[in-house]
């Protein structure tokens, strides 16, 4: 709108964000009594004219500067397409938790919510937003309060997929935090395998307990000690652990849609941090696996630094004892032609997969 007034960013985020024509925009700016005093005739020339075709790629994607390279190598010429899609409002996305009963019966039992099945994950539904862009207040949905479903972006539900978990496997979910793929695991696996979750935060994952109790999954949790008292609460698993998930605390970068401040919030110390958060979970969960055994790595972010290049750091330290293996994408059908492929995994994105950008690589453990 030429300028950065409070003013002018509102009438671009209506603009950009909501989609609103200059109609639109112009009853809202009226000058009614708590109304914002009527368009000027320059505003309206720009909202019919104006372009953001010859901004620089900070402004025309609406994205903190020191990023840009890094999201470059990843989008390459698509990278204002997915800056775009990044800021668009995600959908509301619901798991049903198949322990209770399939996802057929979820959108029968949910039919009043007119949902639709998820594009690409078998487990999901999609829940229409209101014109205010609210969802409905699923929390206190009967179904929910039985356990029948839980709130689950589409994204993670393919990262718990491709997790590959399978019955009779002891699996340890590194970094669960309050337990949404914890969850997923048990019902892709039907309960039958040795899930155990814990997370270095306490807080983080205090609550998984009452998600156990309304979903029926079996885990079983194991919850540090602060302080003194603080031990590696995974000690006796060394060494004999089938599949370690990572879902690795990160920049958080590929959830802008759903986080917005999330994107002004990250500054370059963050992502330092981050990095070095990545390496330690990933050496932990390397040392949990046996021979054979498989290290998923998975994240909410789009910066290679976070993703392929973490993968390599662990190749790096390891060295021959842990390899890259592809990750296996049959658990989605059609996420094969949709979805990014990296050196080291695979990139899900608002623009291609219509997901929040998770990232997942595969290793295994050879000796
Ligand atoms: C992306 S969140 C996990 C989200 C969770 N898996 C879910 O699906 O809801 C990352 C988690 O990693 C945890 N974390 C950070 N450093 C860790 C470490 N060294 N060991 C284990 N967990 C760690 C954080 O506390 C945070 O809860």
């Amino acid at each position: 709108m030429g300028g950065e007034t409070g003013r002018a960013i509102v009438i671009g985020m209506l603009r950009l964000q909501r989609g609103l024509a200059e109609p639109s925009i112009a009853s809202l700016f009226d000058g009614a009594r708590f109304a914002p005093p009527p368009l000027t005739e320059d505003e309206r020339k720009r909202l019919a004219e104006g372009s953001l075709a010859d901004a620089p790629p900070e402004v025309a994607g609406d994205a903190p500067a020191f990023v840009l390279p890094s999201l470059t190598a990843l989008f390459g010429d698509a990278l204002l397409p997915e800056l775009r899609a990044l800021g668009r409002r995600a959908p509301l996305d619901i798991r049903a938790n198949t322990l209770k009963q399939d996802r057929d019966a979820a959108l029968a039992a949910l039919a009043d919510l007119s949902p639709e099945v998820t594009p690409l994950s078998p487990l999901g539904l999609r829940i229409p937003l209101g014109e205010d862009g609210r969802g409905p207040a699923l929390h206190v949905d009967p179904l929910f309060l039985e356990g029948g479903f839980e709130i689950q972006d589409e994204g993670s539900q393919i990262a718990s997929l491709l997790a590959g978990a399978r019955p009779g496997e002891t699996i340890v979910d590194l970094c669960a935090g309050g337990g949404g793929k914890s969850l997923a695991l048990a019902a892709i696996t039907g309960n039958a395998a040795r899930i155990i979750a814990t997370d270095a935060d306490p807080r983080r994952l205090a609550p998984i307990h009452e998600r156990l109790r309304r979903s029926g999954a079996e885990v079983e949790v194991r919850t540090p000690r602060t302080g003194k008292a603080r031990a590696d609460v995974l000690a006796d698993l060394d060494g004999t652990v089938d599949r370690v998930l990572v879902d690795a605390p990160c920049t958080g970068t590929g959830t802008w849609r759903r986080n917005p401040d999330a994107k002004w919030r990250l500054r370059p110390g963050s992502l330092a941090g981050r990095l070095a958060e990545q390496a330690e979970v990933l050496d932990r969960a390397a040392k949990l696996l046996r021979p054979g055994g498989t290290l998923v790595y998975v994240t909410c972010s789009l910066l290679p630094e976070e993703n392929d290049a973490a993968v390599d750091g662990l190749l790096r330290r390891a060295g021959p004892a842990i390899q890259a293996k592809a990750t296996d994408l049959a658990p989605v059908p059609g996420l094969d032609d949709r979805v990014r492929r990296t050196a080291r995994g695979i990139q899900m994105s608002p623009a291609l997969t219509g997901t929040d950008g998770f990232y997942v690589a595969t290793m295994t453990r050879k000796s």
